[in-house]
């Protein structure tokens, strides 16, 4: 039954797979860079010692770095750790990016990661990349004896700006219970590189938590940033990265570009690049690259009415997290709303007290969010949760995969981290599965049968444990027992019948099963 049932939602997969090309060379045709449209990039992290602020600063400088107007670009970092350890090597990294940036489009730079780009074999060695090099390792260091102490020390706290910020961190102040926090690091029209070129904004925000109030995960995190981000810049396309990705193509927006500003493509509510990653432990034993959940399958999907969204590497329009493209939702206030345009600094009294008040745990009290609005809650994965529900209100989205990968991030790669994530997955998915939003019926009624199958096949993807645990045990117990694992052939028909397509139906199932684990070499 179970390898019938997953059988048959694999096919839908395969109906109509599609592989998109962009020619963001053309662009100018369309629009020039000054009139591309704002970028806000919300970047988020949880623990500074699971995830190291080094790792965050290397992804916030990734994508500052891009060749797309700084002006335009606004990355807001969500610190769910609470962390003033994470706050202090964003302001360094706020001082370093004025060198970066410029140094990286003089040079024109492809690996835009400092970390990636110092390591690499295209290091150049020129004076100039020397000196940045040098810079870099100053502030790694500076930054990871911090970290070793625990805490900021006096002689790091060089003005009242930052002494103010640090204060925040007195007694009481914990993880699970601390004020909201947010630190304008840079801001664009007031701070400058070290040519005298705008840099873009740089926005470091610490919900509050309370024991008390429920923090929903990154999903909170998520419309925490969308909210303050709205306060403050408002822009009309979301960038959406984890701490542990950086980008590895500076044109990645201007691909994403081809999609957006294509009028035909209105209804598309997000951009998915896949979920690339590097360091895999040799031969990829636990099938860590996971190629048919993030890159086989969704080409399948983005022939049907759009991929799903995986968390990481998404680009948005604002407008899909307010109700689908002909129902629009309005948010309580109506600076919140996607066509709200901000007029004043990000660093006005007005915009801080908002930004401040919308980032309380309180606030979501009473109102749409996370329900029918912003990011989803009620599944531990709240990206597959989401851009189901964006697809069924009538979004559509498009997978798109580039030669060169727009992203690198990094994966479990031991048991133990494996085994959680991949619990963690299940429980999420199934969550889906038995609600009220189930693909099955939900899905499939909202956008057709084959979308249907398709989100259900990742829904009840945990029910593989069964036939897998089965197929694990039973030879061994057959043979210690003197008894065939299967049924005894007596007659022709037997033969034809049920044992045959249950083999043929297991084995086309472990097969596909086995292509996860071999996923390398496939
Ligand atoms: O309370 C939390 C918990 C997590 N995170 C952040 O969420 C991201 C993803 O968490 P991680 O522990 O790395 O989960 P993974 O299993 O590696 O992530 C995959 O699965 C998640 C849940 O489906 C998606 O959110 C991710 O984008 C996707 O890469 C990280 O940047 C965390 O810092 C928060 O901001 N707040
Ligand atoms: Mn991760």
């Amino acid at each position: 039954m179970i390898f019938a049932f997953m059988w048959a939602t694999t096919q839908s997969f395969r109906w109509r797979p599609i592989r998109r090309s962009v020619y963001p060379e053309n662009l100018i045709q369309v629009t020039r860079d000054c009139d591309f449209p704002k970028l806000d990039v919300f970047i988020c992290t949880a623990d500074p010692y699971k995830e190291p602020p080094m790792g965050v600063v290397n992804t916030a400088l990734s994508v500052m770095a891009y060749n797309y107007p700084s002006d335009k670009i606004s990355v807001y970092v969500s610190d769910d750790g609470g962390s003033e350890l994470t706050l202090f090597a964003f302001m360094e990294a706020a001082k370093f990016a004025t060198h970066w940036l410029p140094f990286c489009k003089k040079y024109k730079i492809e690996d835009r990661c400092p970390a990636a780009y110092f390591s690499s074999s295209h290091c150049s060695s020129t004076t100039h990349a020397e000196e940045l090099k040098m810079m870099y390792e100053t502030m790694k260091m500076k930054v990871e004896s911090i970290i070793d102490r625990g805490c900021v020390g006096d002689e790091h706290i060089k003005t009242d700006k930052q002494r103010e910020a640090f204060d925040r961190w007195a007694d009481g102040f914990t993880r699970q219970n601390h004020p909201t926090v947010v630190q304008v690091l840079l801001e664009t029209g007031k701070d400058k590189d070290i040519t005298g070129v705008e840099m873009p904004n740089l926005v470091y925000v610490s919900r509050q938590k309370s024991k008390a109030s429920h923090h929903h995960f990154k999903a909170g995190a998520l419309n925490v940033l969308l909210r303050v981000s709205a306060a403050m810049t408002n822009a009309p396309l979301i960038l959406t990265l984890d701490c542990d990705m950086y980008s590895n193509d500076p044109n990645t927006p201007r691909q994403m570009l081809c999609f957006m500003l294509d009028l035909k493509m209105s209804k598309y509510g997000f951009v998915q690049f896949p979920q690339r990653f590097h360091g895999i432990n040799k031969n990829d034993i636990y099938g860590g690259e996971n190629k048919r959940l993030f890159q086989i399958n969704p080409i399948g999907m983005d022939g049907l009415a759009g991929t799903n969204y995986v968390g990481t590497g998404t680009f948005f329009r604002r407008r899909a997290f307010f109700g689908g493209p002909s129902s629009y939702v309005s948010a309580e206030k109506p600076e919140l709303n996607p066509n709200h345009v901000v007029d004043k600094s990000i660093q006005s009294e007005a915009v801080l007290e908002m930004a401040q008040s919308v980032a309380s745990c309180e606030y979501e009290n009473g109102t749409r969010w996370g329900y029918k609005m912003g990011f989803r809650y009620g599944s531990l994965v709240e990206d597959y949760f989401t851009g189901y529900q964006l697809n069924c209100e009538g979004w559509d989205s498009v997978f798109y995969h580039p030669d060169r990968a727009a992203f690198w991030g990094d994966i479990p790669i031991n048991l133990d981290d494996v085994l959680s994530q991949n619990k963690r997955w299940c429980v999420g998915l199934l969550e889906v599965a038995f609600s009220k939003y189930s693909p099955i019926i939900f899905g499939t009624k909202s956008r057709g049968i084959l979308m249907g199958l398709a989100y259900s096949h990742f829904a009840f993807w945990g029910i593989w444990s069964i036939p897998v645990t089965i197929y694990a045990f039973i030879p061994q117990l057959t043979l210690l027992n003197g008894v065939s694992p299967f049924p005894k052939v007596r007659t022709l028909h037997d033969v034809s019948g049920s044992s045959v397509t249950y083999l043929n139906l297991g084995s086309s199932c472990m097969y596909s099963f086995s292509l996860d684990l071999t996923s390398k070499t496939a």
